[in-house]
């Protein structure tokens, strides 16, 4: 038995005293340790705590480094924590793309650009599209898709297919009855759908959400991981201003804006060809958001579009959404910050430890991290040989796979 081994035993051995506080079980027994990495004496946890509060989820924490530190040949411990299970697998989390498409007020299109959106970027991709605009579920008219809705095997409800698509809708769900979900019952209903639809489809996810920007929207915007939102107006003075502060909104809630669909912005004659404005030009003067499209008023948008079948004039808007999904996913790494997403875990910590320790006091620390860092707050505060709440440390999530960790040392 080499030593790495026996030293591997000792601290599973210590781990194994440390117990579920919910539960009589210990840390391995209730999953919470995925696997103990030993190099050295340098001992990295990889944890999955998602299932426990942040209070408990901390005492366990410390429980675990407390005993492994113990462990003679022990040199250093580091944990590493899973992301929470709602970015884990399954349900909505299984897109690799999240679009939500939002607006202001109701009334300018937001349906009808969230339907034909999605059916253009299924023209090359496997594209989903869920109705959640709980006060006025147009989704299955607009695409001519009814219940019932059946349930998979394992009990959850099975999007309706169409021409290759999956469309849930909260439409589908009511027995005919119109919907009076308000408040906690409706965000409630909503987040059981997003969580337990039993999507086949993976690639892109449009979320056609309820006009404004109430509780219901907030709520699912920071809850299901969004990739970025779509915000459609009408190019109309009033309709503008009152997108502008929905943005703000959206930003001030670190949902990244991807751009906006200017809706119903001219009007085609059908007999003589020729192109009206139908609001004030200077409408979008100063407007801080980049314009993924401007569509003419036409009876081309009010038929039915089909999946990766769309009318000539939002087939550029599929294209454009793609590359300002591409740019949302990428972080802005400033310079100094250490960057260990997809390093391996001794890797991390090493370079963690290294850049830290080489810091003066005062010195800001970055972190740019794959995985949840939450818990890295601990780990320089072991560094340093200084209690944890002398650090002040903020994480937070720069795209759903991509986190961002500041603290002054
Ligand atoms: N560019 C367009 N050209 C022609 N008709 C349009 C266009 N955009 C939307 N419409 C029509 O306007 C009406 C309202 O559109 P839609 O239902 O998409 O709006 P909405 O913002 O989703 O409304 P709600 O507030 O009910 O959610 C529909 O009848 C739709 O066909």
């Amino acid at each position: 038995m080499t030593d790495t081994t026996r030293l591997t035993d000792r601290v599973e051995a210590a781990l194994r005293t440390v117990r579920d506080p919910a539960a009589d079980l210990s840390v391995f027994e209730a999953g919470f340790v995925e696997n103990v990495a030993v190099t050295d004496g340098d001992v990295t946890l990889e944890t999955d705590l998602t299932a426990l509060d942040e209070a408990t989820s901390r005492g366990v924490i410390e429980a675990m480094l407390r005993a492994v530190d113990d462990v003679d040949g022990v040199e250093s411990v580091h944990v590493e924590q899973a992301a929470p299970s709602s970015e884990g697998s399954g349900g909505v989390e299984s897109f690799d793309h999240v679009v939500a498409v939002a607006s202001a007020k109701g009334g300018v299109g937001k349906s009808t650009v969230a339907t034909h959106l999605a059916c253009a970027l299924a023209a090359d991709a496997e594209v989903a599209l869920f109705d959640a605009d709980i006060h006025g579920p147009n989704v299955p008219t607009l695409l001519d898709v009814s219940g019932p809705v059946h349930s998979s095997e394992a009990g959850d409800p099975l999007p309706i297919r169409r021409g290759g698509m999956d469309v849930m809708s909260v439409g589908l769900m009511e027995s005919g009855a119109p919907l009076a979900w308000r408040g906690a019952m409706a965000h409630d209903a909503l987040s059981d759908l997003f969580e337990n639809t039993a999507w086949r489809n993976d690639d892109v996810l449009v979320v056609d959400l309820p006009p404004g920007t109430g509780d219901v929207v907030l709520t699912t915007l920071q809850e299901v991981p969004v990739d970025g939102v779509v915000v459609v107006t009408t190019p109309f003075h009033a309709a503008v201003s009152d997108t502008e502060r929905t943005v703000e909104l959206f930003r001030d809630n670190d949902v990244p804006v991807l751009g906006a669909v200017v809706n119903m912005a001219e009007y085609v004659c059908d007999c003589c060809g020729e192109a009206n404005e139908l609001f004030a030009e200077d409408a979008l003067d100063g407007f801080d958001a980049p314009i993924l499209a401007e569509l003419p008023f036409t009876r081309a948008l009010q038929g039915r579009p089909e999946p990766g079948d769309v009318p000539a004039v939002v087939a550029d808007l599929g294209e454009r959404t793609r590359t300002a999904l591409d740019a949302a996913g990428e972080v802005d790494v400033p310079d100094d910050a250490v960057d260990i997403r997809g390093a391996a875990p001794q890797a991390r910590k090493e370079r963690v430890r290294d850049r830290f320790a080489s810091l003066d006091a005062g010195e800001r620390f970055v972190l740019v991290s794959d995985r949840d860092p939450t818990p890295v707050g601990e780990f320089l505060s072991r560094v340093a040989g200084e209690p944890r709440e002398s650090f002040d440390v903020e994480v937070r999530r720069a795209t759903p796979t991509d986190w961002v960790l500041e603290a002054v040392k």
